[in-house]
């Protein structure tokens, strides 16, 4: 199932299960509908039961009228035990159903979302499993369904005996009906607020309890620190529910004393048309039953029923929101050849200025550059020059930059998404950890673009022999499909340079035009850095590549370097040039050659 970009409204609630479960849903509304008929039916065969046991006419009609009355009792009862079932069941289908279109819908989001906070707590309000709220909108329809018939029935009832009282019922309910959209309006309000918080919190509490960053935080000791931080936005989140509980509750027993008085009332004016003749005894008794047992739940259940159909209402304006975001296109489906066979030519940056969304910093400011498809790159600079942006915007990831970016003379914004993502094998600064065999980790690239039988195909060890990256397998009694990480019994933990050398491994078998390696070595030791460089040069000789390196030696194997400062170009050259020049690469290179120089 898909979640469509639209307005989604109350009766979405019945449909989307509909289509989840034909059975399920039409036997909610079915057994939902019967029970509340049988509050009337009830009051009728009370009634009819009484009057026969008071004028004692004939044993026989009381028998059939006991018998009438212990079968809507049973029927009552049976609906109520299949009610349970049959809504367990379509819980459980929507739940497989729903939650899987949120997942996909999530990982499939723009890449702009991600980062943007608001999205974030818009992601964190429709959940991770909407099945839950999904069920409970509805119930709440069906309710308030059962409510409206109940009430309709003892309406007709009365109304056919006494108009008046049947009035006043009726002008009873409207007071309650707005008391109860108030209250679910400022429960989700209080639940919008909170949540806010609670993200936060969620933080906080991952610091002192993730595994992450268990080394820093034994060394450290800074749990009693982070923990008031936590508490300060666990207590604000509380604060915020149990404000507006404390207001809806003491409107709901407000309104509680009220129905007690008019309940008392009503009971007092049945009496008239009793003492008139109009209506009889056991009709009275069953009716002040039914209209008792009707007013106690309205004054609860109807109270919560129109407050939970309130948050129903908002929870899908949250979904309207969600289903209107944008997803990238293709990023889960990605077509196996696009982009492999082209070979690359140039890359244009023309006049690219850039600010990241919700700010209003020049990340890159007019920024331009032709790099030559037969060269290799180095982009150097200081921290927040702007290196990483570069990629960003190359890679598709924004699009809210002005000036122009083209991949072989064509503007990447008329470039498909799913191409534009297939001309680039990337190592990223902050590369993944994938908790699964060193195998899947490696050729990951091959399960996202569905090349299952191509993956099975690649000889990886051989790769990793000739890239000296072997000695990664040494002593793994599962060799190549030993499991890292720490999931799983029986996994191996890597160091972070191995972790490296694995993302690396992923990037090279990601056949692709165009490498870039942002900080790739940083967890490296110097001589897998230098036997890497090497190696990588080896490999991807005949291709496009960009290396965004803050160690300048490794730079110098570049054909060309960039140095970028405050997102322009500050210069452009091959190391020689660029040392001749005296600038700030030369300084920069000399600030690094000073490090191993000293006390020679
Ligand atoms: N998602 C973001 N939202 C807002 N600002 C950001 C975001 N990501 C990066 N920046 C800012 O953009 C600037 C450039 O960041 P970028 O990562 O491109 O620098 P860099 O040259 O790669 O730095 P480094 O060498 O430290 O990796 C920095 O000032 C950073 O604070």
């Amino acid at each position: 199932m898909k979640l469509i970009n639209k307005t989604y409204k109350m009766y979405d609630y019945i449909i989307i299960s509909y289509k989840i479960s034909k059975i399920n849903t039409i036997g909610m509304a079915f057994l939902k509908t019967l029970s509340a008929c049988l509050a009337s039916i009830m009051v009728l065969v009370t009634s009819s039961f009484i009057n026969n046991l008071i004028s004692q006419n004939s044993i026989k009609n009381i028998k059939l009228n006991f018998l009438a009355l212990l079968i809507t009792i049973g029927l009552n009862w049976l609906t109520n035990a299949m009610y349970k079932f049959i809504h367990l069941k379509l819980l459980l289908k929507i739940n497989e159903t729903l939650t899987i279109t949120i997942t996909e819908k999530k990982g499939a989001l723009a890449y702009s979302y991600i980062e943007n906070p608001e999205t974030w707590e818009l992601m964190e309000r429709i959940g991770d499993d909407p099945s839950e709220r999904w069920i409970k909108g509805i119930n709440n329809i069906l309710d308030l369904l059962v409510f409206v018939i109940q009430a309709l029935g003892l309406l007709i009832i009365i109304g056919s005996k006494n108009y008046i009282i049947a009035s006043i019922i009726l002008a009873l309910l409207i007071p309650f009906f707005f008391i109860s959209i108030k209250n679910g309006q400022e429960d989700y309000d209080a639940f919008e607020t909170s949540s806010e918080y609670f993200r936060r919190a969620k933080y906080f509490r991952k610091l002192i309890s993730s595994r992450d960053n268990v080394e820093e935080r034994t060394l450290f000791q800074y749990n009693e620190f982070i923990n008031r931080k936590w508490s300060n936005q666990f207590l604000k989140a509380i604060k915020v529910e149990m404000l507006a509980n404390r207001k809806i509750f003491s409107r709901v027993h407000i309104g509680n004393i009220g129905i007690l008085f008019i309940t008392s009332l009503i009971t007092f004016i049945l009496v008239i048309p009793v003492k008139q003749g109009e209506m009889s005894t056991g009709l009275f008794i069953a009716l002040i039953k039914g209209i008792t047992s009707f007013i106690t739940s309205i004054s609860w259940k109807f109270a919560l029923v129109m407050m939970e159909l309130e948050k129903s209402r908002l929870y899908l304006k949250d979904v309207t929101a969600f289903s209107q975001l944008n997803e990238e296109q293709g990023i889960t489906n990605l077509t196996a050849s696009m982009g492999q066979e082209e070979t690359l030519n140039s890359i244009e940056f023309i006049n690219v200025s850039f600010c990241y969304p919700g700010t209003n910093k020049k990340i890159l400011d007019n920024f331009t550059v032709i790099l030559d498809g037969l060269k290799k790159y180095a982009f150097v600079g200081l921290n927040g020059a702007g290196k990483t942006t570069i990629i960003k915007l190359l890679t598709g990831l924004y699009d809210n930059y002005t000036g122009i970016i083209r991949i072989n003379q064509k503007d990447i914004r008329d470039i498909e998404k799913p191409k534009l993502k297939a001309y680039f094998s990337i190592v990223y600064q902050d590369f993944a950890r994938y908790e699964i065999s060193i195998r899947e980790n490696i050729i990951l690239s091959y399960y996202g673009k569905g090349l299952f039988k191509e993956a099975s195909n690649i000889q990886l060890e051989t790769i990793m022999k000739n890239l000296g990256m072997d000695n990664l397998l040494i002593n793994l009694k599962n060799g190549i499909d030993t499991k890292v990480g720490k999931l799983e019994e029986g996994s191996i933990d890597l160091s972070g340079g191995e972790w490296q050398k694995i993302a690396i491994l992923r990037s090279l078998v990601n056949n692709a035009p165009i490498y870039i390696l942002d900080e790739p070595t940083a967890a490296l030791d110097p001589v897998s850095e230098y036997e890497l460089y090497k190696i990588f040069y080896e490999i991807i000789k005949e291709k496009f590549a960009i290396f965004i390196t803050h160690r300048l030696g490794a730079a110098r194997i570049a054909d060309e370097i960039i140095v970028i400062n405050n997102g322009t170009i500050e210069e452009q050259g091959s190391h020689l040039e660029l040392m001749k020049k005296n600038g700030l690469y030369a300084s920069m290179f000399e600030t690094q050659r000073s490090w191993y120089n000293e006390g020679n």
